[in-house]
Order: structure tokens, then C-alpha cells, then sequence
């Protein structure tokens, strides 16, 4: 059921680099189906622990840090660039949207004037009333489909926002994010029915978002980037075992989708570890051999946080709504809870 699907260059540092690169896979990383979750990446020869298998940017991404003022923790807005804005050298926006926006000089505050041109009056009008009503997971929810929209704005312009299409790549691009899992049917209706009224509230096409998509098309974007967003810490996740002494992956400072990389399943006992490099781009990297037709999956959270079968089945229900059936939770679960899940059943 496997095919064939991405074949490129060996990665080099001058790749690992260009901006204007959009993804690099590994020639014998392959996409196939499984009839559970859907797809999925697979290997097709052996991978050597420590290869590089991906590196993917991101469509949209959004700074999530405390303090924004105080904070050098603050990405820089162009997406050709996201690195770190330190709060000394950093510009901010003249029509004072936000305070987390923000560029690491005056050349990417330049050079992103199209894209942040699309979300600031929203920012400016929104930002601070819908932190105060929702609390800032909504407000970050909400700004990153904004942000979403604004690359797909740039692309439609297809003016040079460093988001090209590849036609090699089917992933890439918005048609990526239209290829993204999550529709009404994951989610409970009481969450639907919310971000039903996020969309009627503020995510309307009209003036202040010129976007052109039906509110029953936006409302399909936010259950996609529900399901395959990324937080972004500053150091790896996904290492099984667990090293000792236990070092966490850090304080979340960004959230971001990506259209490539979101194809990854979760494991519990993943063979990839994912971080994002200092330009916002995530990077999978083998963390052991990986043997032809394995599958390729990193970890959707901190397995030093969770690390019973219960709570991290816990974990990925909450945050994701799956039921986990990686190698690992299979061969932990008692027979019952096995063949109630083959029936369709779901833990609470
Ligand atoms: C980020 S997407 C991964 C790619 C997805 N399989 C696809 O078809 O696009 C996350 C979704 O994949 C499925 N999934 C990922 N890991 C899984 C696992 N360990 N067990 C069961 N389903 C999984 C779930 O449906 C989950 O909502």
C-alpha cells in the first residue's frame, strides 16, 4: 500500500540554511496508508540512527511566550526568518497591534510588510479583547488560522513570501494544509459548537479579513490545525527511553503548523525526535536505526511527563481525541481493553 512519493538531494548545510528552500525530505522516507491512522511515514531502506529525515517549515506560526516586553524568547514575524528578536535590537509594529509582534531589524519588518498587512487591523482590533474573554490558548488558536490565511494570501498573490509550491511535493503549500486529517466529526460537538461561534464572531471574510472562504471553510481549517499543530520547545522531544538524569524539553515559545511534517503518527516509543532549528523549521531526526518498512513516528508529547499506559492514553485523548495504538500501548493494554478498542470502543 506504500508508493513512492518524495526523492531529492542528500541535505546539506547550505539546504539546511536557504530560506527560500521550502522542505528537505529524505529519499527513503515514503508516505503510505494505514487502515487505522490513516497516513503515515514509512522507510524504505535502512536509516543509520542520527539521519536527518526531514526538515519542513512552518505554514504559519505564532510566538507564545509570557511578557512579550521583558521576553528575548520573541520570534522574529517574516517567515523567512522566525528566528530569535531579541528585545534590545527588535522592531515592532508602527500601528501597535500587538506586542507580540515583532521583527529582529527593520529588513524583515520590510520584507514581511504584505503578510503582517493581512492580520494586523485584526490583531489591533481583536488581540486584547479576545485574551481577556477566551484566555490565551484561544487567542493562540485563533491568530494561528489567522496567520494561516495570511500565507495563503501571500501564496494566491504568489508574491515572494518563501512559501512557493514545489510541484514535487503534494504536501507542500496550502494544498497541504487542505490535505491536513481533523474535520467536525473528531471533535465533540460542544468544542465544534464553540469554535462555530469563534468564526461568526471574528473569522469572517469581509474587510478586516479578506480571505474569501466560507465560515463552514474556516470552521474545517480550525479542526485540521487542532489536530496537527506543534508547540516548539527549546529542546528535542521524543527520546525512549527516557535518559537519566530526566531532562525536559523546556517552556513551549511558539506554535506552528506544518504541512509536511504533520503527517508523522505518535508513538510512545518513537524512532524519530523532532525539534525546530533556529529559523522555526522542524527537524526529525533518527533516534535509532530504522529497519525498511518500519514505520517513522516521533512522540506528540514529553514521555517523561506520561509515562504509564493510562496517562499518556489520557494525554492523546485531551489533547488530540485518538486512542492510542502504537506498538508500545498494544503490547501494554490488557486483553479486554484490546478487543474494546477493535470494537470501536473509546477509553474515558
Ligand atoms: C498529526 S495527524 C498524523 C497524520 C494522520 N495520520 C493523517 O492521516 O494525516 C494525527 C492523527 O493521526 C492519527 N494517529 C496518530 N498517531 C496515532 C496512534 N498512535 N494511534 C492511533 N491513531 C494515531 C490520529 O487520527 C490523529 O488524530
Amino acid at each position: 500500500m506504500s508508493q513512492l512519493v518524495y526523492i531529492t538531494t542528500e541535505p546539506t548545510q547550505t539546504h539546511l540554511e536557504t530560506k527560500t528552500n521550502p522542505i528537505w525530505i529524505h529519499p527513503h522516507l515514503i508516505e503510505s496508508t494505514d487502515p487505522i491512522k490513516g497516513r503515515q511515514f514509512r522507510v524504505s531502506a535502512p536509516i543509520p540512527k542520527n539521519t536527518v529525515l526531514l526538515v519542513d517549515r512552518p505554514y504559519s506560526i505564532i510566538p507564545v511566550v509570557d511578557n512579550p516586553t521583558d521576553n528575548d524568547d520573541l520570534i522574529c514575524s517574516n517567515p523567512a526568518c522566525n528566528r530569535r528578536a531579541p528585545r534590545n535590537t527588535r522592531k515592532t509594529c508602527p500601528n501597535t497591534c500587538l506586542g507580540d509582534v515583532a521583527w529582529c531589524g527593520s529588513v524583515c519588518r520590510g520584507k514581511d510588510s504584505l503578510r503582517h498587512g493581512f492580520e494586523c487591523g485584526w490583531l489591533k482590533r481583536y488581540a486584547v479583547s479576545i485574551r481577556s474573554k477566551y484566555g490565551e490558548y484561544d487567542f493562540g488558536m485563533l491568530w494561528i488560522i489567522v496567520r494561516l490565511l495570511a500565507s495563503r494570501h501571500c501564496q494566491r498573490l504568489d508574491l515572494d513570501s518563501g512559501l512557493e509550491l514545489d510541484p514535487g511535493l503534494k504536501c507542500n503549500g496550502w494544498r497541504g494544509i487542505e490535505s491536513l486529517c481533523g474535520s467536525q466529526e473528531t471533535w465533540p460537538c460542544d468544542m465544534v459548537k464553540s469554535w462555530t461561534g469563534f468564526v461568526k464572531r471574528y473569522l469572517l471574510d469581509g474587510p478586516l479579513l479578506p480571505h474569501g472562504m466560507s465560515a463552514e471553510q474556516v470552521l474545517h481549517v480550525i479542526c485540521q490545525e487542532e489536530a496537527n499543530s506543534f508547540g516548539l520547545y527549546p529542546r528535542e522531544t521524543g527520546r525512549f527511553p527516557v535518559p537519566w538524569p530526566v531532562v525536559g524539553r523546556g517552556v513551549q515559545y511558539a506554535g506552528a503548523v506544518y504541512p509536511t511534517a504533520s503527517m508523522a503518527n505518535h508513538s510512545c516509543w518513537p524512532n524519530v525526535v523532532h525539534k525546530a532549528d533556529e529559523n522555526g523549521h522542524m527537524v526529525f531526526t533518527a533516534c535509532r536505526d530504522i529497519f525498511p518498512g518500519e514505520e517513522c513516528c516521533i512522540s506528540y508529547f514529553d514521555l517523561a511527563e506520561y509515562t504509564d499506559l493510562t496517562s499518556r492514553r489520557e494525554r492523546l485523548r485531551e489533547l488530540f481525541r485518538f486512542v492510542c495504538r502504537c506498538e508500545r500501548c498494544v503490547d501494554e493494554e490488557p486483553e479486554e481493553v484490546s478487543e474494546w478498542i477493535d470494537m470501536g470502543g473509546f477509553m474515558s
